[in-house]
């Protein structure tokens, strides 16, 4: 759209105030790409990008900013004006829109990319309280709790978003306003009985997650399940299996030390494809309901194999045979091997002891993971899947929908602009789905809830020398001292406690030493509910103190004054209810199941189903106008 119909249809106080903002979007993926595409195209003046991730082939069909010679390169740094205004020849709707961006925005957009990890301490609390809106658009958990926390430390409205297929969400968050991305828990990962998976699989699933979160981690990662998909708690039942299991593992680390060595793929093989099936065809009245497990024959395979090129591996679309999986088995092992060797070579004695993880777009640990999959199933009679659908399934892949990123980075957008106009009364929770009778669908922003721990807390700083302050200067010159604390609390360092009435081993340590540097964070959990309630939990960010001629001086809290209120008794009560709702929070709306609430982008909250509300509400453009979308 021109400036000037962008002008008029937002009107000229809302233009100069995008035009004036400063924004930083989280993640160059699939939303990323196009919410750059719309901040650009709507005039935000200052645009920050960041991603910590290169450019893959399977980025290429809907992270459109993104041609096949940028493979390998940074995503943030491709997202530069570059990439946006020199659109490869040919491409005529791409052009048409770099010609549109180059003409009417491009003399007043200011773009910054940083090729880096958002959890990176130089992105502390200062350099977020820079931006006047943060846009997450990423596909991790991790990484949006991360921003969620930041945002709130530093005051800034976040507006989060997530898609997977059809679905997607966004929500606007605003610190003592609006909920937070961790009032509401998050479902957790799918994970399999241990059992199932080592002794007794009976889906290609299993054989899987065998490849992916058994064998592949015990020779060349952490250990068994780096991931947590296996549970292994240990029960009456499971637990003679469980030291068994325990047993072939040592083994398997045994082995793993004569990587180096010409045998190694030959021992892997006989140990985990015979002698273990072997063991388990023997374990008693296992195999009376089910059919037993056949070893594989190493040399039998071998011979079988012989005319066969390790080139099969590039076959993605037809189950491989059991032959074929044999020899991509044994290239992908040797490949593995070759990679950690050159690892552990270049690693620094300081370094973490390298490792390899799967990856889904790591043809390596996909081939080792699809080859198991065939070989394991082909042992316990479980049909095997193609490397194509193994990489679906491994990588818990739900397709990637275009339409439905570039919707959610548009909504996100719109809510932007109520964000930027202080008008949250009007911002909503926006949800898009397919089943419904409409496409997109909202509800009112909630408060806080009191007892979220990431936002229902109060914030302070704390100005020391982390060089020669001690944690015995903040437990008692601060928090008993200033603050009134009594003798029950702790104080957690991310979710690790360092301090607690039993742990008084680092009060002597000096802050530094504790691994705490400028701008980290403290969290004090009150644990004294002897004469009223504790009080709620008290974040505080830890500032490096400029020194004086005079030396150290005390720690010093900012606000000096500082009245940490208790936590509520009872749920939602005290909340003012009306400080965001439009009196329309309640209208019979139903919420969705937390099953369905798991978006691959983001786990959703809630989401109002539009064929329970016959006059649903929809989207607001503004105060006057909405759009409707039906399916
Ligand atoms: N901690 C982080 N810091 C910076 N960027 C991140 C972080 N975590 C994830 N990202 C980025 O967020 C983006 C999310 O995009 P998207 O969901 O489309 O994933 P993708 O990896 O591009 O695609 P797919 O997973 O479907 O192959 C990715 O580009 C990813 O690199
Ligand atoms: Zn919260």
């Amino acid at each position: 759209m021109p400036a000037t119909s962008i002008k008029r249809s937002l009107g000229v106080d809302l233009t100069t105030k995008i035009h004036e903002s400063r924004v930083l979007l989280v993640g160059a993926g699939g939303i990323g790409c196009e919410l750059l595409k719309n901040l650009v195209l709507t005039g935000f003046g200052e645009i920050h990008i960041i991603d910590l991730d290169t450019i893959d082939l399977s980025n290429l069909n809907r992270q459109f900013l993104f041609r096949h010679e940028h493979i390998k390169k940074s995503k943030a740094l491709v997202c530069n004006l570059t990439s946006l205004f020199l659109p490869s020849p040919g491409t005529f709707a791409m052009q048409a829109v770099a010609k549109e961006i180059a003409q009417k925005f491009r003399p007043n957009a200011k773009l910054e990319a940083y090729h880096a990890n958002i959890t990176d301490s130089r992105f502390n609390v200062a350099w977020f309280s820079k931006f006047d809106i943060v846009f997450n658009a990423l596909d991790n958990l991790a990484a949006r709790r991360h921003v969620n926390h930041m945002c709130l430390a530093a005051n800034v409205p976040l507006i989060e978003s997530g898609t997977t297929g059809f679905n997607g969400q966004v929500q606007v968050i605003e610190k003592g306003k609006t909920e937070c991305y961790d009032c509401n828990p998050k479902p957790t990962v799918t994970t399999y009985p241990v059992c199932t998976i080592r002794t007794t699989p009976s889906q290609p699933i299993h054989c899987i997650i065998w490849g992916k979160s058994y064998l592949l981690p015990e020779l060349f990662g952490k250990g068994e399940d780096d991931n947590g998909t296996i549970d292994t708690s240990e029960t009456a039942e499971n637990a003679e299996e469980i030291g068994e299991l325990r047993r072939e593992a040592k083994e398997l680390e045994d082995i793993r030390e004569s990587m180096d060595t010409e045998e190694f793929e030959g021992k892997v093989f006989e140990k985990v494809f015979k002698h273990d099936i072997e063991r388990l065809r023997g374990a008693e009245g296992m195999w009376e309901e089910r059919k037993p497990p056949e070893p594989l024959d190493y040399d039998k395979l071998n011979e079988e194999s012989a005319s066969i090129d390790s080139t099969i591996s590039k076959v993605d679309q037809r189950e491989w045979t059991l032959a074929e999986a044999f020899v991509v088995f044994r290239d992908a092992l040797n490949r593995l091997r070759s990679r950690l060797k050159e690892l552990k070579a270049s690693a620094s004695p300081t370094d973490p002891t390298p490792t390899i993880e799967f990856d889904k777009d790591d043809e390596d640990t996909l081939d080792f993971v699809t080859a198991t999959g065939i070989l394991r199933g082909t042992i316990f009679g479980i049909d095997s899947n193609s490397k194509f659908k193994t990489k679906e399934m491994a990588g818990n892949i739900i397709p990637a929908i275009a339409t439905t990123n570039a919707m959610t980075a548009g909504l996100c957008v719109l809510q932007s602009f109520k964000v930027l106009q202080d008008d949250l009364r009007n911002a909503k929770m926006v949800f898009l789905e397919r089943s419904g009778a409409r496409v997109i669908n909202s509800d009112s922003l909630n408060p806080p809830r009191p007892d979220c721990a990431v936002c229902s807390v109060i914030s302070a700083q704390v100005a020391v020398d982390l060089a020669s302050a001690t944690l015995e200067d903040i437990v008692e010159g601060v928090l008993k001292l200033k603050l009134g604390y009594g003798e029950e609390f702790s104080i957690l360092k991310g979710q690790g406690v360092i301090y607690d009435p039993d742990l008084e081993d680092n009060l002597s340590k000096k802050l530094q030493d504790l691994g705490l540097g400028n701008q980290s964070f403290l969290t004090v959990v009150d644990e004294d509910d002897q004469d009223q309630d504790p009080r709620v939990n008290l974040e505080l960010i830890v500032v490096q103190r400029e020194e004086t001629a005079e030396g150290a001086k005390p720690a010093q809290l900012m606000p000096e004054e500082l009245e940490i209120p208790r936590k509520p008794k009872h749920g939602l009560a005290g909340t003012d209810e009306t400080q965001l709702t439009n009196g329309n929070v309640s209208n019979g709306k139903r919420k969705r199941d937390s099953e369905d609430d798991q978006l691959k982008n983001g786990p959703v909250a809630k989401k109002v189903a539009a064929e329970s509300n016959g006059n649903g509400e929809v989207i607001d453009l503004d105060d006057e106008g909405a759009i409707l979308i039906d399916d």
